[in-house]
Formats: C-alpha cells, structure tokens, sequence
C-alpha cells in the first residue's frame, strides 16, 4: 500500500520543493495551504492512510504551530518544518509530541526529510520491546516510539520480556530499564545474548543512575548502547535509529551475501547451509532436483547477454513462483537447484514436470525481443544423507535429460 504525505505548506516554492522530496520517497503528496484547508482533507480520509504530515510551523490561519496540535490529534505523526529558528520556537515545537522538526536552513533539510520519510515507512514493520516494571515509563517510552511508526510491546519484567521475543520475530530492538521485579537490566541482557546475537537484536540498557560502571555492565553483557535517565525526546530517538540501523546493516549485508546478484535466489553457499541443515533433521521423503536452460549459449550468441540476463531473471521468477515453499537456488550460470523435502518424489516430479512445461510456454520479452526457452531437469530421491550425493546423481539425470533430447524430466527409475 502506499501511504500518503498530508504536506501544509503556504509558500509556494516550497511547496514545490517539498512535493518533489516526497514523491521521490515513493509517497502519495496530499497539500493544503492553510489549516482549514488541510481540516477538509482531514475530515474527509481516514489518519491510517497517512505516513506522516509534514507541518509548517507558520501558516496565515495558524501563526503558531498551532496546526502541528490538529495533526496530532488527529493521530497523524507530525513533522515540522520551520524557518524561524530560535530557542524558543523549537522549545515550543519539542513540547508538542512531534516526530522531528526540521529548519528551513539549506538544501541538506530535503535530504534529512527524504531519509525521515524512508524511516517512518520502515519502522511500521519493525518491532520495539521496551521492558520496564513501572507502568508509565513503560507508557511514555511507547507513546515516543509509536510516534515514529514503531510496533511496540511492552514487558513489566524479565520472564515477559523472553516470552516476547520469542513470540514475535519482528522485535529488532529491546530497551530495557536496569531495576526489574525478577533480575536486573543487566543479568536480562546476558540471558537475552544466550539466545539472540547482537547482529538479530539490538539492546539499549537504560537507568537513573549516572554510574559508569553500571554502563560497562550493560555493554560487556551484550548491550549495543546505553542511555541515561532523563533523556531529551531528540537523543532518545537519535539512539532508536541508530541501533535499528545497525540490524538492518546487517541483514542488508547477509542478503547479499546469501543471494546471486542476477536473480536474487539464494545462492549455492546459503543453498547448502539450508539444506544441510535440513537433511541434518532427517525428514521423511526429499527430492533434489538440477534444472539447467537448454542450448542457453544460443541465446546469447543470438539475442546478447543482455537478453540472456532477462531470460535468466524471469526463469528466477518463475521458480519463485512455483517453488517458494521448498529451497531454491541459483547454481551459477544457467544452472538452478531446488531440495523439495517432505514430499512424494512422484508429487516432486509432477511439480517439476508442470515449471518445464510451463517455461516452454512462456514468451520473454525484453523491448525488442520474444523469445521462449525451454530446460532439462535431473531429478533424485535417493537419500544418502548428503547433499553432494544427492546432486551428484541429479546431475548424471541431468545429463541424461540433455542427451535424451532436452526439455525433459529424468528421475531415478
Ligand atoms: N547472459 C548470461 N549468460 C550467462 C551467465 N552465466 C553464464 N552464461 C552463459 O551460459 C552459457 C552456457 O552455455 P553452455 O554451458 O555451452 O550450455 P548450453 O548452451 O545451455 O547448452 P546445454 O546445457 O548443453 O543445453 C554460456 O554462453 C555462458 O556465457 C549470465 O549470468 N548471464
């Protein structure tokens, strides 16, 4: 779904600019000019249709900042961007429950809000666990991430904090409070760190008391960061964004590492890791098929690599489309592998037989050229425990399918 901007602005060129920023971030722009203006809009769509609303501090109805209460109100998080910038007039704005505030300084405030808007949109996915035994730090605490589009959960002790984390594999981030009913922060953090590494779960250690060896605790059990009681709205989130960034480094960094960078399937060494561990927990039936284009140095030669990439890509799709549910791969060059455990290696081969049939069928197009391919598959059963004798024997299907006449599925009988 994509989500909407409500954007009050009433200097035109700015307006301008802004709607560019925001359509950039793949954002639907609604606009108004004034305060009673963007109350029609309000009043006529519902606030989960909207990401944010981007507020101008001044407006010729609301000189104030007073549309940024109207938003908020609404329950639309509000972002505010300003060119009087003094001490005052920011106090004012961070007294309001406002995402961010941004000053209309220079070019570098339509990057900060392009990244803004990027993050408001990832943090409805990402799951927040704050763990606190007092009802209303628990509360504010949450209040303040809901605000940037954060899904919270709250735990009143340790035992809770453990249960939810297992239950929801959305939680990237744990806030924890050092003082709880059943252990301290710090003695959680080191239970947490027995069952999730630091690179699936950040963990913010925070407290009252300013000591620096509680905070040495907390980073030598497994904390990522640490945060002292009061803090002001700006480093709390400074914090926030930092940590969930740091996890999503990581897992942006293990899918490339994990994937071909053609397709985007799995690639050979994550193929096996999955599939050892699979054939390591002893599953009943499983079949390990080869598939391989047939003749696929003619449609390079004839069409170029760069329509050869095409075809290798909707080949990819393909397989995604008919295999999700089993481990998928791309070997290198034209070769494709899939390990199709608890099935019936009959069932196994009418799936396989129904993707060649359908890839024989399939026109690819690129904006020149409609062509359509067709592939061998070699197929086993044969359950020797290991996957490098279980390709092996795919792979001499494989060849067999070749020389049979290609566009073929060859299995064990
Ligand atoms: N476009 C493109 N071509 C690739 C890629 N990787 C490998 N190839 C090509 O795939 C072709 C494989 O050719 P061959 O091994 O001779 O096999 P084939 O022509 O498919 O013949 P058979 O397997 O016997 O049916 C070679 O031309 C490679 O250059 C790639 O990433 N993109």
């Amino acid at each position: 779904m994509k989500f909407k901007v409500l954007l009050i602005e009433d200097n035109e060129a700015s307006m301008r600019v802004l709607k560019r920023v925001i359509g950039k971030a793949n954002l639907d722009v609604v606009t108004a000019s004034t305060l009673a203006e963007a109350k029609v809009i309000f009043e006529s769509t519902s606030p989960e249709a909207y990401l944010c609303a981007v507020i101008d501090y001044t407006l010729p109805d609301a000189p104030n900042g007073q549309a940024i209460d109207y938003a908020i109100e609404a329950f639309i998080p509000a972002v505010v961007i300003t060119s009087r910038i003094n001490k005052e007039v920011r106090d004012h704005i961070l007294s309001k429950q406002v995402v961010d505030y941004i000053p209309k300084q220079n070019a570098q405030m339509f990057e900060y809000l392009t990244r803004l808007l990027a993050r408001l949109e990832k943090n409805k996915h990402i799951g927040v666990l704050v763990v606190d035994g007092s009802r209303s730090s628990r509360s504010k605490m949450s209040s303040l991430l809901s605000r940037h589009n954060f899904i919270t959960y709250n735990a009143a002790n340790a035992q809770q904090s453990l249960e939810l984390l297992h239950d929801h594999p959305d939680i990237k981030l744990m806030i924890t409070d050092e003082t709880l009913p059943d252990m301290t922060g710090v003695q959680l953090v080191a239970e947490t760190r027995k069952l999730y590494d630091k690179d699936q779960l950040s963990i913010i250690g925070v407290s009252s008391n300013r000591s620096a060896s509680l905070l040495a605790s907390f980073i030598k059990s497994g904390a990522n960061d640490y945060l002292n009681r009061p803090y002001c709205h700006e480093e709390f989130f400074c914090r926030i964004v930092q940590n969930v960034e740091y996890i999503e480094q990581i897992e942006a960094i293990r899918q490339a590492a994990n994937s071909d960078y053609l397709t985007g399937l799995p690639n050979r060494r994550h193929f096996f890791n999955q599939v050892s561990n699979t054939i390591r927990r002893g599953l009943g039936c499983m079949s390990l098929a080869l598939m391989d284009l047939d003749n696929f140095k003619n449609i390079n030669d004839t069409f170029g690599h760069d329509y050869g990439d095409v075809v290798l890509k909707e080949v990819a799709r393909m397989i995604m489309r008919h295999f999700s549910r089993f481990h998928v791969s791309r070997f290198g060059g034209e070769e494709f592998c899939i390990f199709l455990p608890n099935i019936e290696h009959e069932h196994a081969i009418k799936l396989l037989n129904d993707f060649r049939e359908d890839i024989s069928k399939k026109v690819i197009k690129s904006k020149t050229i409609r062509h359509s391919c067709t592939l061998s598959i070699g197929v086993t059963n044969k359950q020797n425990r290991t996957i490098e004798s279980m390709l092996s024997i795919a792979d001499q299907h494989l060849y067999a399918a070749k020389a049979g006449g290609r566009n073929q599925v060859v299995g064990d009988s």
